[in-house]
């Protein structure tokens, strides 16, 4: 039974932006519940495919277009057409609202998402208008409990990056995460990137140093404080009560190394029971005052990189509906391409980091519970 699993995960890995297996009984509000509702699925080579209907198919590539008429940013180009194959088993009558939720392209959306959007755009500052973000971003991230931006960082600034995370300064204070390296007695470790901690003074001291990687950090955490100044609120599976959030002072800074590092499944706000419980509980946890996950990947490897993501480079996030990893539920892999930015409910979604065999750097913010415990 158990080979039979992994023979089947492996199998998915292959199938990115596809869903696969059997319903789960409790998937979250996540998006692959969304995918799950929306979708037509197909039996097809032995997988099951996710296909969506003619009207959305054009609505969606209508929006698509105009974003990279607006923007230079190849990735949104890539996600399409893998999402074009998907979608060229369409059938008809479904409507704009059921389009794939997962990836929205930068800057542009279809308008029937956008006329569903809750808050009008009030982005202030010139770093915020650079990626693009709206409030049908966030309607969506409410809604669906993940979201994806491609493009926030460019070709020029990723290589920046990269230079900078190769000084031996950054190198020598990246250690193994002693929270995270074995859980219960287990002494399997849960995760084996290396990690750094900014926080005010670690930014201080690493200004000079580390030029671009400040400019993706502040890019990030201003998503958090977009969130908190739209009062986000909360995610639609907690709808019982609206709850603000706090940009915390710190950013995690994870490489993780191409011999097949990895993050075992694991929810960043809590476990299962925090996941099906109301937030109010939560607070009383420690875990539980994480509400939004915040991921930028920081790799040159988008299209216009040193070289393009692969498939056999591994490393994708991977994202399940189920509660549990070991049932035959569903998940999305998405791969950790240069620039990409990924905000996904931290207390219901459970992810992993999937094993890594190429060079992978990633900043996160866990943008918190607003009032403390
Ligand atoms: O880097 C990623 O894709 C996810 C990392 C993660 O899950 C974590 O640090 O909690
Ligand atoms: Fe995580």
């Amino acid at each position: 039974m158990r080979a039979v699993r992994h023979a089947k995960r492996a199998r998915d890995v292959t199938r990115r932006f596809r869903t696969t297996g059997s319903s789960s009984a409790q998937a979250p509000a996540g998006v692959i519940a969304a995918l799950e509702a929306n979708a037509v699925s197909v039996g097809l080579a032995g997988g099951l495919f996710l296909v969506a209907g003619g009207a959305a198919v054009r609505a969606f590539h209508e929006g698509e277009s105009e974003a990279r008429r607006a923007s230079p940013a190849r990735e949104s180009a890539y996600l399409v057409q893998d999402l074009e194959s998907d979608l060229a088993v369409a059938t008809p009558s479904r409507s704009p609202a059921e389009l794939p939720s997962l990836f929205l392209p930068r800057g542009g959306l279809p308008a029937a998402v956008l006329q569903r959007s809750r808050a009008p755009l009030s982005p202030s500052s010139t770093v915020l208008s650079s990626l693009g973000l709206r409030g049908a971003h966030l309607e969506r991230l409410r809604r669906d409990g993940i979201v994806v931006l491609d493009g926030a960082l460019g070709a020029d600034e990723l290589q920046g990056i990269a230079q900078e995370l190769k000084a031996e300064r950054v190198q020598d204070r990246l250690s193994r995460n002693p929270n995270h390296i074995a859980s219960g007695g287990n002494s399997d470790p849960v995760r084996t990137d290396r990690t750094l901690f900014l926080d005010s003074a670690v930014r201080r001291e690493f200004k000079s140093v580390l030029p671009c990687l400040t400019h993706g950090e502040r890019l990030l955490r201003s998503v958090g404080h977009f969130l908190e100044r739209e009062g986000f609120g909360g995610f639609l599976a907690h709808a019982d009560e609206s709850i603000p959030l706090r940009v915390p002072d710190e950013t995690q800074l994870a490489i993780y190394g191409p011999g097949g590092a990895f993050y075992k499944p694991h929810r960043d706000g809590g476990g299962a029971e925090a996941a099906a419980g109301p937030l109010s509980h939560l607070r009383l946890r420690g875990l539980g005052r994480r509400l939004v996950t915040g991921i930028l990947y920081l790799n040159d490897n988008g299209p216009n990189g040193a070289r393009p993501w692969r498939e056999e480079d591994g490393g994708c996030l991977r994202v399940y509906a189920g509660g549990d990893s070991t049932s035959e539920c569903h998940h999305v892999d998405i791969p950790p391409i240069g620039g990409r930015m990924v905000l996904f409910d931290a207390q219901a979604m459970l992810h992993e980091v999937r094993p890594n065999h190429h060079e992978r750097a990633a900043i996160t913010v866990w943008f918190l519970v607003g009032s403390e415990a």
